[in-house]
């Protein structure tokens, strides 16, 4: 730690308050521009300011800042130093002015008395309200103090290329850091858990396509859609295809499983990560919107339909914490109008028989159990399968009742939600609620 690298993390963390992209795009943005930084710096810089940025409001009440300041954004910076990793200002002599030893008195001593629990639970007051309106006081400030700490890194093992047994030998065998643990995931029977997070993207097992980064969470996403040898699957929401990639795994590379997305950068990654996994049964597509002619040929033709839904993404701030701050209660309501009309399409796709599994990465009943529950309303063409069930055919431990609700605090993963819903019968037209 010196002054340098305490000026460098206030320019990144200066430009991540802005909030008007991502912080991880800004992170790698930072890092390209200072190539001269250190693996040790890298890390450094970036834990910082991933820091900083769980802990926001907190912060800035303890050190009275204003973040659109630079001087103020050290002082961020300090009070986290200070406050949350429990530096003493001896620790941090080297990096300080005689200015910011002031400020760091002054921060030491501040308390948090009288802080409201919102900030206490350093998220926005909408937020606040609704996790308390859905799980009470106690379980809401639980949850949020979860999303304090940094996500594992989780690999899903291409069972197309390798088993888990073999992967986890070899990363064992590897293993050189001291203290890092290495295990197989609790839930999901493809799943390797790293204690440290090693640079993946440059390891042979990835190149050769033998594993992906993965939560968790996300892999038993794709065994609750539980698709079969042969049959006809659409990823809905594809994205980069995280979960497209699990799927094919799982329909050991027959049948055919169809990607598609409105953003054509997405389906690029998509593509490149799909060279390495080895699948042949899957093909791409871009659409405009889930009322793109190109799917119209595909109605009633396929027997899994998954609806990976745009949504807040406020089930993984662990990983992505600038989202807290991001979004706002209007763009919940916005992605709630897409995230009904996209699953009713998906409904459209789905064979008599077949079954559409709605998902988000959120934590808001909002996104969640009001959409599946509105959906149920508008077609009772189709009936809700509890996940409790799903899961236990798939000889996965996991019973959260009739909906997989997956929370950092109960299982280590990220936030995830999902429905199960199953096409009984043709879709009327006169099928509206009462
Ligand atoms: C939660 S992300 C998907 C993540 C991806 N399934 C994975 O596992 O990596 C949601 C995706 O929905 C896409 N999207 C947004 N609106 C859409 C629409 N109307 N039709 C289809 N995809 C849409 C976004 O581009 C985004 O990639």
């Amino acid at each position: 730690m010196n002054s340098t690298l305490m000026r460098q993390t206030a320019a990144l963390l200066n430009d991540m308050l802005q909030f008007e992209s991502p912080a991880d795009g800004k992170l790698s943005e930072f890092f390209r521009q200072h190539r001269e930084l250190g693996t040790k710096e890298r890390a450094w810089i970036a834990e910082t300011a991933y820091g900083v940025l769980r802990r926001y409001r907190y912060l800035r009440e303890i050190s009275i800042a204003e973040p659109d300041e630079q001087e103020d954004t050290r002082k961020l910076i300090l009070a986290y130093l200070i406050k949350i990793e429990g530096k003493s200002i001896r620790d941090l002599d080297d990096m300080l002015d005689e200015r910011q030893k002031e400020w760091a008195v002054q921060i030491k001593s501040k308390t948090s008395e009288g802080f409201s629990p919102a900030i206490l639970a350093d998220v926005r007051d909408w937020f606040w309200d609704k996790l308390v309106a859905q799980y009470g006081e106690a379980e809401a400030m639980t949850i949020c103090r979860s999303m304090f700490e940094q996500a594992s890194l989780d690999l899903r093992v291409n069972t197309i290329k390798a088993t888990r047994e073999e992967v986890l030998a070899r990363m064992l065998a590897e293993n050189t850091v001291k203290d890092n643990v290495i295990t197989t995931t609790p839930y999901s029977p493809v799943g390797i858990r790293m204690g440290s997070r090693l640079n993946i993207g440059k390891h042979i097992l990835f190149t050769e396509g033998k594993i992906e980064v993965q939560d968790e969470g996300s892999q038993l996403l794709s065994y609750l859609v539980a698709p079969k040898r042969g049959q006809m699957v659409a990823d809905l929401c594809a994205g980069a295809g995280g979960k497209t990639l699990a799927l094919g795994a799982l329909m050991k590379n027959t049948g055919r499983l169809y990607a598609f997305d409105v953003s054509e950068k997405r389906l690029n990654n998509l593509g490149h990560r799909l060279k390495r996994s080895g699948l042949s049964n899957l093909q791409a597509q871009l659409i405009n919107n889930e009322n793109d002619l190109k799917l119209k040929r595909l109605n009633g033709k396929f027997d899994r339909v998954l609806v990976d839904a745009p949504c807040s993404g406020l089930g993984t701030l662990r990983r992505n914490p600038d989202l807290k701050w991001r979004q706002t209660e209007q763009d919940v309501a916005e992605l709630n109008v897409k995230q009904s009309n996209i699953l009713a399409r998906a409904a459209k796709l789905c064979k008599v028989g077949g079954r559409v599994i709605y998902a988000t990465c959120s934590l808001l009943r909002d996104e969640n159990e009001s959409i599946a529950e509105a959906f149920l309303q508008a077609h009772p063409d189709f009936k809700l399968i509890p996940a409790s069930e799903v899961m236990a055919q798939q000889n996965i431990e996991l019973d959260t009742g009739e909906y997989l609700k997956q929370l950092p605090h109960l299982h280590g993963t990220d936030g995830f939600f999902a429905a199960v819903f199953e096409k009984t019968g043709p879709a009327t037209d006169t099928a509206k609620p009462d």
